[in-house]
C-alpha cells in the first residue's frame, strides 16, 4: 500500500496552522510531515501536539523551510504575504503542491506566485470553503442579471485580530460583481469610506469592513435598489470549513500539471 501524501503546514502555532494540523490528523487521507513557525517563534525545537496541548505526534516545529518542504507532498500555507511569497519559491522547487490561503496579497505578490506556478501546482483562494466558493458563482450570476439600478455593496465582519481589510473573500465577491456586471473592479471600487465622501456613485461596488470580537467570517452581498432589496450571506461558524477546503485542495492538486488554480477548479464549480 502506497503512502498517504505528507503535508507540511506553515505558521502552525496560527488560529488556521492548529485548525489545519487537527484536521489532516483526523482526516485518514493524509499525514502531517512537518510543521512551520517563523524563526524566534517559541514552539520551535517542540513537538507540534504538544505544543497545541495534547499528545506528542512526532513533528517537530521547525523555522527550515527547505528541510521539511523536501519531504512534502504539498504545503499548506494561510501565514502573511511576505512568508507566502518566500514559500512559493521554495514548494516550487520542491515540487510540492502549495494551497495558499493567505490574504492581502499585493499585485506583485501575486506576480511572483504566478512566475512559480510555471514549476508546480499552486492552489489560492482568499476562501476555502465550499459555501463562500458557490456564494461567488451566485453573486455573478445576480450581478449579470441586474443593471445599475441595484447598487452592490460587500459587506464583510471578522475578528478583531484580523490585519487586512477588505477580506480576501470580499474581494473575491467584489471581483465576481465586476465580472457579471462587465466591468473591471479596479475601475468601480468604493472601499474605506469616511468624512464628506459625497453620494455614491452610479456602478460603484462598495466595501464595509466590521472588526470585532472572535468573529470567524461573514460575508453579505447586498444589491439594493429603488424598493427592493437582495442579499446573499454566507457565514462561517468555525474554521473547519477553511481547513477542510485546503487539505481538499492539497490532495486534489497531486496528479495536477504545473499552474496557478483556485478553489473553483478544485470543488469543479
Ligand atoms: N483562504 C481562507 O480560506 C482563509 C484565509 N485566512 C488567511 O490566512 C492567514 C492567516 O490567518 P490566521 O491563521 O488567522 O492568522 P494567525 O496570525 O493566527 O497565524 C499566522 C501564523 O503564521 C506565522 N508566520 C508568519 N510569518 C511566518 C514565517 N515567515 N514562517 C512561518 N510562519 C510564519 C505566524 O507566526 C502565525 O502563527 C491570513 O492572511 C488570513 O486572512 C484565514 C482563514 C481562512
Ligand atoms: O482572517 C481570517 O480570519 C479570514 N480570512 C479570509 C479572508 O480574508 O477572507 C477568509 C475568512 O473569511 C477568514
Amino acid at each position: 500500500m502506497s503512502e498517504l501524501p505528507g503535508i507540511v503546514v506553515t505558521g502552525a502555532s496560527g488560529r488556521m496552522g492548529q485548525m489545519l494540523v487537527r484536521t489532516i490528523a483526523e482526516s485518514g487521507a493524509a499525514r502531517l510531515v512537518g510543521a512551520l513557525e517563523r524563526a524566534g517563534h517559541d514552539w520551535i525545537g517542540r513537538d507540534i501536539g504538544e505544543a497545541m496541548g495534547g499528545a506528542a505526534i512526532d513533528v517537530l516545529v521547525t523555522d527550515d523551510p527547505v528541510e521539511v518542504f523536501a519531504k512534502a507532498q504539498a504545503v499548506i500555507d494561510f501565514t502573511a504575504p511576505a512568508a507566502t511569497v518566500a514559500f512559493a519559491g521554495l514548494a516550487a522547487q520542491a515540487r510540492a503542491v502549495h494551497v495558499i490561503g493567505t490574504t492581502g496579497l499585493t499585485e506583485a505578490d501575486l506576480k511572483a506566485i504566478n512566475a512559480a506556478a510555471r514549476h508546480a501546482v499552486i492552489v489560492r483562494a482568499g476562501n476555502m470553503s465550499l459555501g463562500v466558493n458557490l456564494l461567488v458563482q451566485l453573486t455573478k450570476k445576480v450581478a449579470a442579471a441586474l443593471d445599475e439600478d441595484f447598487d452592490i455593496e460587500i459587506i464583510e465582519a471578522h475578528h478583531n485580530q484580523k490585519v487586512d481589510a477588505p477580506s480576501g473573500t470580499a474581494l473575491m465577491l467584489g471581483e465576481a460583481a465586476a465580472e457579471g456586471r462587465g466591468v473591471k473592479l479596479a475601475d468601480v471600487r468604493d472601499s474605506g469610506r469616511d468624512g464628506m465622501t459625497g453620494a455614491r456613485m452610479r456602478g460603484n461596488i462598495g466595501f464595509a469592513a466590521i472588526r470585532g470580537g472572535d468573529i470567524v467570517g461573514d460575508h453579505d452581498v447586498l444589491f439594493a435598489a429603488k424598493s427592493e432589496q437582495i442579499t446573499l450571506r454566507h457565514r462561517a461558524m468555525d474554521r473547519t470549513v477553511f481547513a477542510k477546503g485546503a487539505l481538499k485542495a492539497a490532495l486534489w492538486g497531486q496528479d495536477k500539471s504545473p499552474g496557478e488554480y483556485d478553489m473553483v477548479d478544485v470543488l469543479g464549480l
